[in-house]
């Protein structure tokens, strides 16, 4: 039955000889996909704000796969900039919309400014890169014929709500409610949309976070393995791939996807079945696993006091 109800069909998007352009592809996970990508005989385009550091991952690329790859400076809150870009690149096959910024803290001692700032380019600044990418992308597969992704990057910050993030993982968990409804609006073009979950990964934005982090958002993030940018890269295309909506990327992050499945699509009847199968069993790993983080956050506050 699940072979049949499972929706929207599964998909292949072949990446080879197809254009690919990687938001914050001058950096950690973006720079990963932009390698393994060139390597797998994409055309590669990346796009960030800094020039000299997106000239330098050319040059990196260009080291480790022989492939020359497209840049473009824009900064993803300037919705001019962003279409100038795209006219510049030219149509889209797999737009990845990657970019990001995170700095935690917690909502009282955080700055509102570096809250919209978050929202503003995690969150506005996919709206703006879907915007521009679409028409050409149409466009694209109707001549192709063949499928198309556009495929954004979330966090699993943006599967739960983790203390310190709470503009952070508002900006990601926004990007689901944005995919989801987008997947209904684009798939009559045969555009597969796919949202990618990772762990903490070790980046240079990451050991940016790192400085700054809460010792609880710590503790709590650790709930989750830390992963290398190569793998959480190799995880992403294969889910873009094989166009799949949840894309989890280690063992914690195939049980959240679980967890949390909701109303979300599913085109492959096996992980629908887990998912069904597994509902309950996940719910009450859930509410273990917020046990556990209620439990230490009481015994931290606690703890702090004492020494105040
Ligand atoms: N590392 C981690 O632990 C995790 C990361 N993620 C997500 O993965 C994505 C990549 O993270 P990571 O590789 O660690 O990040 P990095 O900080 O290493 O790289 C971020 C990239 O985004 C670009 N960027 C940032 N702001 C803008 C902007 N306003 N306009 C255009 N480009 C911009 C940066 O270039 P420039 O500054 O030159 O613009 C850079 O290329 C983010 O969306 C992040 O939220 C999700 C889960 C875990
Ligand atoms: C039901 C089963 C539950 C399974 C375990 C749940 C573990 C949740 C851990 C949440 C980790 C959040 C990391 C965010 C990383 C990130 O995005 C920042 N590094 C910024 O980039």
């Amino acid at each position: 039955a699940l072979a049949f109800l499972a929706r929207p069909r599964a998909a292949r998007i072949p990446l080879k000889g197809r254009h690919v352009l990687i938001t914050g592809g001058s950096s950690g996970i973006g720079l990963a996909m932009a390698t393994a990508a060139a390597r797998e005989g994409a055309r590669v385009s990346i796009l960030a704000r800094n020039a000299a550091r997106l000239e330098e991952a050319r040059g990196a690329i260009r080291a480790a796969t022989g492939q020359d790859v497209g840049v473009h400076a824009a900064d993803v809150r300037d919705a001019d900039a962003v279409a100038g870009a795209l006219a510049e690149a030219g149509p889209v096959d797999v737009l990845v919309c990657n970019h990001g910024v995170f700095v935690p803290q917690e909502l009282e001692k955080q700055e509102m400014e570096e809250v919209k700032w978050m929202v503003d380019i995690n969150l506005m600044g996919t709206f703006h890169l879907v915007k521009a990418a679409l028409p050409a992308m149409k466009e694209r597969t109707k001549e192709t014929r063949l499928p198309a992704s556009i495929a954004i990057m979330s966090s699993q910050a943006g599967q739960v709500g983790v203390y310190g993030y709470t503009a952070y993982s508002a900006s990601k968990f926004a990007l689901r409610g944005l995919g989801e409804a987008l997947q209904h609006e684009v798939i009559a073009d045969n555009i597969h949309v796919s949202l990618i979950f990772p762990p903490d990964t070790e980046t240079p934005g990451f050991a940016e976070e790192n400085k700054r982090r809460p010792e609880l958002t710590n503790i709590i993030a650790g709930s989750s393995g830390g992963m290398k940018a190569d793998d959480v890269a190799r995880k992403a295309l294969d889910g873009i791939k094989s166009g799949k909506f949840i894309v989890p990327c280690n063992f914690e992050g195939a049980m959240l996807a679980v967890a949390t499945a909701g109303l979300s699509p599913q085109s492959s009847p096996l992980t629908a079945f887990l998912e069904i199968i597994g509902a309950g069993i996940m719910r009450f790993a859930a509410i273990c696993f917020q046990f556990n983080w209620f439990m230490t956050i009481e015994n931290w506050y606690a703890k702090n006091k004492k020494h105040a």
